[in-house]
């Protein structure tokens, strides 16, 4: 076909190059949103938005580069997805907490199918509701003080397994030693198991474990889903891209299935944990999943009457497998390096264990009189939070505090950056405990300080998660002390996902005391 006197272009041919134009306006079209409503931020680039710095400076340093450029909130793309960085505290509280009826649901923006939606972090609405109240009394205080034996069992192998390596004066890679130890504790306080990770650090629970939580969103398939989203679910039928890394899915339900066996057969009741509240609120009498009522509470009754599906059970188990394994061992690998890069730091830490419990077990009761570890682990969790970015999807067009957020914003607290706003946190890269007494907390804004997310979608292990991490830090102190060496990199390099993970491990000179 020959067009304008231009040599002969064939049809195909034609035919890509007037698709190409025209999603290129498309693309073009949505990346000018922000700059129609006024909002600041970087000038996306064509299709992928700003999905290529994130990509080449990683999650965190994109972030912390973007919220002091441009202020508390920034208009940006991932892929075509208009996305709203939001650190202004009054925004925080309104979008999160006050109209949480319209910001309920994450961002998903890959094809999850039904299975999937019955994972609490992904499901939505009145599902997440149903799902939610199961879940929430998992770790309440008479649930903690019942575990506090179990977790201190684990936190004795923690040292036994340490004096084993520290003979001579190890360097040790921590990553499987505190990994180790989260998967013990996840393991025998949420499923009545022993996993034996400490000292079998390769086997299948850390193995299957470490393929639970996705990090990396800078892959071929999400990028195609960010840049168009209407084609997310024809690439979910086209593609059937597993949902976890390989073999993960089926070996987590081959555990649960076990384990809820062996507890039907035993009849045991006693146990208060995480799988017998599955098992309470399991649907024996298959109904059909699908719930369908207009009215809200009717939905959410439906949901109670029918109960959790085998499903749903997996899931969720899953979620405390990866997030009990992974989250939790990175904060205590992140405590264990900010112990051995200020030594002044953890001698401090060392006298207040030892003037208050010694060298002997804490009580739940003990744990909350060490004033300084708290401030110490709250410092660690500013500077390493767990979660580079939470966020919430817009389910309707909204104007919250004079501001127009348009239906389908992904609105995302980048929580990195929040730590570091200089305003609230001076010298924000500097390790300091002493931001966390009293008087220092009360001159802060509320919501400057989220490791553990907020509003009805908090975390639901955060209680365990403080708890398990300061005993494990007692036991470690009350018997080592931590070292940097020629292998500890600092700034310690991470990897560029949304997860903060260290990039080739940390590796700390463990000494006897
Ligand atoms: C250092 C460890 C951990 C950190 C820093 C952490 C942090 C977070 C954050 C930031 C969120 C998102 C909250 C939001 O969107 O507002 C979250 C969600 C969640 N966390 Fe954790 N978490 C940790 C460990 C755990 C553990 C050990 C469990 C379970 C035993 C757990 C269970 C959950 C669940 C179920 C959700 C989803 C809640 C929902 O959607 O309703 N987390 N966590």
């Amino acid at each position: 076909m020959e067009i304008f006197g231009l040599p002969d272009i064939p049809v195909p041919m034609l035919i890509l190059i007037l698709l190409f134009f025209s999603l290129y306006i498309f693309t073009a079209w949505k990346h000018s949103l922000w700059r129609r409503l006024g909002y600041p931020g970087p000038i996306p680039f064509p299709f992928l938005g700003n999905l290529k710095d994130m990509a080449l400076k990683g999650v965190n340093k994109n972030d912390q580069d973007l919220v002091p450029k441009y202020g508390g909130v920034v208009g940006i793309f991932n892929g075509t997805i208009p996305v709203l960085l939001v650190t202004d505290p009054d925004l925080i509280k309104e979008i999160f907490i006050r109209e949480s009826e319209t910001f309920t649901n994450r961002v998903v923006i890959f094809p999850a199918d039904e299975v999937l939606h019955g994972q609490i972090s992904v499901s939505e609405d009145e599902h997440w509701k149903f799902i939610r109240s199961i879940m929430q009394p998992t770790y309440t205080s008479g649930n903690l003080k019942h575990i506090l034996p179990t977790v201190q069992k684990s936190c004795d192998d923690l040292v036994n397994v340490i004096a084993q390596r520290v003979a001579g004066g190890a360097v040790i890679e921590m990553k499987k030693i505190c990994g180790g130890y989260t998967m013990d504790v996840i393991c025998s306080t949420a499923f009545g198991l022993n996993s034996n990770s400490l000292k079998e650090p390769d086997n299948d629970f850390v193995a299957y474990s470490t393929g639970i939580l996705t990090s990396n969103l800078v892959r071929p398939y999400f990028i195609i889903c960010m840049v168009f989203p209407f084609l997310k679910n024809v690439m979910g039928s086209l593609f059937k891209v597993p949902k976890f890394g390989r073999g993960v899915e089926q070996f987590f339900r081959n555990v649960v299935s076990q384990i809820m066996a062996e507890r039907k057969i035993n009849n045991n009741n006693n146990f208060r944990d995480f799988i017998q509240s599955m098992i309470t609120a399991e649907n024996v009498k298959p109904k059909g999943s699908t719930i369908q009522k207009d009215n809200k509470e009717e939905i959410i009754s439906a949901y109670q009457n029918r109960g959790m599906t085998e499903d749903e059970i997996v899931m969720n188990a899953m979620i405390f497998f990866g997030a009990g394994y992974d989250l939790t061992s990175n904060t205590l690998m992140f405590a264990v390096y900010e112990l051995a890069l200020h030594p002044e730091i953890q001698e401090k830490l060392f006298e207040e264990i030892n003037n208050e419990i010694g060298k002997d077990a804490p009580t739940y009761e003990s744990i909350s009189s060490l004033q300084y570890l708290d401030m110490f682990l709250s410092e660690v969790l500013r500077l390493h939070a767990a979660f580079h970015r939470i966020n919430r999807h817009t389910k309707n067009d909204i104007t919250v505090n004079g501001m127009f957020i348009p239906k389908g914003t992904d609105v995302t607290i980048p929580i990195s950056a929040l730590h570091r706003i200089s305003q609230n946190w001076p010298d924000p890269d500097k390790f300091d405990p002493q931001r966390f007494t009293q008087e220092n907390k009360a001159k802060r804004p509320m919501y400057s300080y989220l490791p553990f997310g907020l509003g009805p979608r908090v975390c639901v292990g955060m209680r365990l998660v403080v708890m398990e991490t300061k005993m494990a830090l007692i036991a470690m102190i009350q018997h080592f002390k931590y070292c940097s060496c020629s292998k500890t990199e600092i700034p310690i390099p991470l990897e560029k996902g949304l997860l903060a993970r260290p990039l080739n491990g940390v590796y700390i000179r463990v000494e006897k005391r």
